[in-house]
């Protein structure tokens, strides 16, 4: 344990190295983790039996990026107080940015594209996604990051650097993989509406299909896979993101061999609340269509088999504080949304939402505008 001085000291020496190295927090959690690594070199991920930080683009046959514990140095520290964090209103909305007419014309034209296609009988779900460049007043990435732990203490919160992916930062609700031991959870997340105090609220028809549409293809998928056995799920809940509510199903389950998540993440990604439905005739029209590169917006990042050492105390009498101690690995990997890619002194916020045959292209714009208000929030002092 070291202590924020100490901590951002590394992270700053990193930086100006431009050794790779990735800091974060897990939603709920108040330690601030990093992954330093000890020499700048490249390493991917092969059969994801690997240890470290997986950093995964959009394009699932691309390679994954990994930071590994073995060449890297751990290290974390524990902030003095929470109370500053996640306070009430932004002192900044996303209507404070200046949004350019050509933005939003292109991306309802995308969404009504989407729809007929939709119409048509293509697909029965897309997800469709824009970026928008933003200048920053302070394009610190550690200042930046401080400012994302601080607003967000329920998303995982990142803040990533290599010499090869550039360097992102993140606060996203989406969880893609949680495994220990032979346990297996995830999620199926969709459906947005803007929190305004209160997570008890309604939700319209469209939006409880469009969430249904996840929930089925995730459990189809699973219940195909070999490794995989007593599926349950929650009923589905309102889940808070920042400034939004979502729709959410957790998902759970056992696993017959837990060393092999490989065939796993490459089920589980990318999952409709990303891509859409069917995934390949989704996916096409998204590349075909975007106008950008998602690069790793709509990828996947997080903790891969992880040593973690559990304590668990005996309460039976005459074994006075005896403890048992266990290391398990521990996965938690999270769908990078609500994230940005910072360079040259402004940011490119990725934000997408998903279509179905009711959705208006004028409201999804709508959508995209409040998604960029996690990322905009902390890029003015
Ligand atoms: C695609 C994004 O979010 C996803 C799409 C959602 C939706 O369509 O309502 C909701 C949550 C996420 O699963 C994004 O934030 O860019």
């Amino acid at each position: 344990m070291t202590n924020a001085e100490e901590f951002y000291k590394k992270l700053r020496d990193q930086l100006q190295s431009d050794f790779p190295f990735v800091a974060y927090r897990k939603p709920g959690e108040i330690l601030v983790k990093a992954l330093l690594q000890e020499e700048k070199k490249t390493f991917k991920i092969g059969d994801y039996t690997e240890c470290g930080f997986a950093f995964a683009p959009f394009d699932a046959n691309a390679s994954v990026y990994l930071i590994p514990s073995e060449y890297s140095e751990f290290t974390q520290y524990q902030p003095i107080s929470r109370e500053e964090e996640a306070l009430g209103n932004p002192s900044v909305s996303a209507f404070d940015f200046e949004f350019s007419e050509m933005d939003q014309k292109d991306h309802e034209s995308l969404v009504q594209k989407g729809i007929d296609h939709i119409r048509d009988g293509e697909f029965k779900k897309v997800v469709l996604s824009r970026s928008e460049e933003v200048m920053v007043l302070d394009p610190d990435p550690l200042q930046i990051f401080k400012k994302l732990l601080d607003r967000y203490p329920q998303a995982m919160v990142y803040l990533w650097s290599h010499p090869e992916t550039g360097i992102w930062l993140g606060a996203t609700p989406e969880t893609l993989l949680k495994a220990e031991r032979n346990k297996f959870q995830t999620m199926a997340l969709a459906g947005t509406q803007v929190f305004s105090g209160e997570t008890d609220v309604e939700w319209e028809s469209k939006e409880v299909e469009e969430q249904l549409f996840v929930t089925d293809f995730i459990l189809e998928n699973l219940e195909n896979l070999e490794n995989v056995e007593n599926i349950k799920t929650t009923r589905p809940y309102s889940a808070r993101a920042g400034n939004l509510l979502h729709i959410c199903t957790d998902i759970l389950g056992n696993l017959k061999d837990p060393e092999n998540l490989g065939s796993l993440i490459k089920t589980l990604h990318p999952t409709p609340a990303v891509c859409g439905l069917p995934r390949d005739s989704a996916l096409r029209f998204i590349i075909q269509n975007e106008n950008h590169s998602r690069e790793f917006y709509s990828g996947f990042m997080g903790e891969l088999n992880i040593k973690t050492e559990n304590k668990r105390s005996s309460n039976r009498r005459n074994q006075e504080n005896q403890q048992f101690k266990s290391i398990t690995k521990q996965t938690e990997l999270y769908v990078n949304l609500r994230c940005m890619k910072l360079k040259d002194g402004k940011a490119n916020i990725f934000v997408g939402g998903g279509i179905t045959k009711d959705s208006n292209a004028a409201d999804e714009w709508m959508e995209t505008v409040n998604k960029s208000q996690t990322m905009k929030s902390v890029l003015v002092k």
